[in-house]
């Protein structure tokens, strides 16, 4: 039996109106579909050992009978949106599925992609386009913008997942305590000349900002530089040398002339190295990052990225933090990779994070520009080899903030990027304040899925040694199964692989090994569906399974046959983490 029905005002118990099910107190089916608010409900088989007798109870009624059809567990029943009507059950990415059934499966896009969310993307129409446009996460950075505004984001693009049946998961950037210029009493720029005489003081500034004064967050600013130091505004796109110091003023001369935008990273140069002592003393999260850290646990953000790590222990801290405040939920902690500290360190960091970011605008102000590259290369790697996803950051497209279409230099470095393999691909300053948002994720979304055709039908992967990362010996077997599995997939060629896996492990161990098919990914809850959407090849859905391989795959089957997303015939390997096994099968 198979029939939508209306779901009708949930009071503490779900209801369901059942039109055509005959009053009886024993019938019980799985409930596809979780009713509440607007969601509408599948019932598509009729099984009496399916529900837990303990959870809520299920009451029919329709064309003057009711009863009790059935009960509702945790285990049997998921969210659906109200558009998502007909072939209800399953949640995937609208984009996604659309991708889908336009391209088969073979040509999804396997990278993902974030955009930095700002004045030119945070209206709900403009998120909208982003999303459709193929924005897996989007980024809000808390230095720029207040907590209201980032709150507004985060509640529209919320709104967005639940209204559009999209799975945009949200990740909060922090502050970071590192030296940077005030924001320029309200302009958006301000351009220094070759030779002109600026003052950088640690003084509030009166407004309007007195001419050729710049305003530095750090109290100790002043004391620190010496006359002669070169001071770099963003990793060099303005320089000054310091000339003179009276009190908290800091007066430098302008010697490569450029604009200064509002709250530029400042780093400063002696004998041509930078100077870093100060730095290591500045905590990593700031008190300022803190309480934006507890507005990120409280709005129930997928993802925290911490600036300017330098060492393991506080991103263990930080984890520890929100295991404590955050019961349950599982916020993923993202290392940003940007200071010499952190690539002195980069194992153990990583090791102890849940993904990193190759953050290239602050890490080539760090270190020479032409070790950026390698470093990049470096950390992809290390995050492959310790099965965590990896995020390449800043001026992929840079150029597109005021040109609608990118160098063919920036299109090389997206390539680049997608070659290496990284999960993810990120835009800054072409989303949060461009002029052409939507054709810059254009260009990756393009760029990406092209690039990922070409290399996996040369063939041209070399193969990557993957080393152990299991700890336990369950951990071993699972890891074992996903290796074979995506070697399987390779070599039989077959159309996708599926995993079914609660903490979304299994779809990560899998999603390291870089099959050639794309991974459909089964997850029971919005949250790891969402935390999923970061990692390369997966496409998560949201699916309500049991410990039963078996009818998990006739439902899936039929779920995804009836959305028109797998047909009669495809071929699958099919891992789930509740039973260590392979299964290969045709689609029936
Ligand atoms: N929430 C925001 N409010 C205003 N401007 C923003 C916001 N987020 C980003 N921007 C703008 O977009 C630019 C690029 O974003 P991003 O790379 O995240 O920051 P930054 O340049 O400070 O590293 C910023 O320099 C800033 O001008
Ligand atoms: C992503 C980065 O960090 P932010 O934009 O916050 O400076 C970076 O420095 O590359
Ligand atoms: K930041
Ligand atoms: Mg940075």
């Amino acid at each position: 039996m198979s029939q939508s029905l209306q779901f009708f005002t949930p009071s503490r118990s779900p209801y369901v109106i059942l039109p055509k099910l005959p009053a009886t107190s024993n019938v019980r089916f799985p409930v596809i579909n979780f009713p509440s608010r607007k969601h509408s409900i599948t019932i598509t088989k009729c099984l009496s050992s399916d529900l837990d007798a303990t959870s809520s109870q299920v009451l029919a009624s329709g064309n003057g009978q009711s009863g009790v059809a059935g009960v509702l567990s945790a285990d049997n029943v998921a969210a659906v949106p109200s558009h998502d009507s007909g072939a209800a059950g399953i949640e995937v990415d609208a984009v996604t599925e659309a991708e889908l059934k336009e391209n088969g499966f073979r040509s999804t896009r396997r990278t993902k992609l974030i955009c930095t969310i700002g004045p030119a993307t945070c209206g709900f129409e403009q998120l909208e386009a982003l999303a459709v446009g193929g924005m897996n996460v989007a980024r809000i950075n808390m230095c720029h913008g207040t907590r209201e505004w980032h709150q507004t984001v985060i509640e529209r693009v919320r709104r967005l997942n639940e209204e559009k049946g999209f799975a945009v998961a949200i990740m909060m950037d922090t502050e970071g305590s590192e030296i940077h210029m005030g924001d320029l009493g309200g302009d958006a720029s301000a351009k220094a000349e070759d030779g002109e005489i600026w003052t950088f003081t640690v003084r509030a500034l009166n407004s309007p900002r007195p001419e050729r004064t710049i305003n530095v967050n750090y109290d100790g600013f002043a004391e620190d530089v010496k006359v002669g130091d070169e001071l770099l505004v963003d990793g060099g796109m303005v320089r000054f040398e310091v000339i003179e110091k009276i009190g908290p003023d800091v007066k430098c001369r302008c010697t490569d002339p450029g604009l200064l935008l509002p709250r530029a990273n400042l780093t400063f140069w002696r004998d041509g190295s930078l100077v870093r002592e100060r730095n290591a003393m500045l905590p990593t999260i700031s008190s300022k990052d803190w309480l934006d850290i507890d507005f990120g646990i409280a709005a129930g953000v997928e993802f925290i990225a911490i600036s300017f790590v330098k060492s393991a222990e506080v991103i263990k801290h930080l984890k520890s933090y929100i295991a404590a405040r955050s019961r349950g939920s599982d916020i993923a902690v993202i290392a940003k990779i940007e200071s010499i500290d952190s690539l002195k360190n980069l194992e153990e960091i990583i090791q102890a994070s849940d993904g990193a970011m190759v953050a290239r605008g602050d890490l080539g102000a760090q270190i020479p520009l032409e070790q950026v590259p390698s470093a990049q290369q470096k950390i992809v790697q290390v995050c492959r080899e310790l099965n965590k996803p990896v995020i390449v950051a800043s001026q992929l497209l840079e150029s597109m903030i005021e040109y609608p279409t990118p160098t063919r230099a920036e299109v090389a470095d997206v390539s680049e990027a997608v070659r290496q393999r990284a999960d993810a691909l990120m835009l800054s300053g072409e989303s949060a304040m461009g002029q052409f948002p939507e054709k810059a994720l254009a260009v990756l979304r393009t760029v990406s899925v092209r690039i990922e055709k070409w290399w996996r039908e040369e063939k041209r992967h070399e193969a990557m040694e993957l080393p152990d990362v299991g700890t336990s010996f369950s951990d071993s077997i699972s890891e074992e199964i996903c290796n074979s599995a995506a070697k399987m997939a390779n070599n039989l060629e077959v159309d996708a692989l599926f995993v079914y896996t609660k903490t979304g492990h299994m779809a990560s161990l899998l999603s390291r090994c870089r099959p050639d098919c794309p991974i459909f990914a089964f997850t029971t809850t919005t949250s790891v569906r969402r935390r999923l959407n970061l990692q390369w090849g997966l496409i998560p859905f949201r699916l309500s399974f049991s410990d039963d391989m078996e009818s998990n795959l006739n439902k899936t089957f039929s779920l995804l046959k009836a959305r028109g997303m797998i047909k009669s015939g495809d071929l699958v390997i099919a891992v789930s983490d509740m039973l260590q096994s392979i299964q290969v099968m045709n689609v029936p």
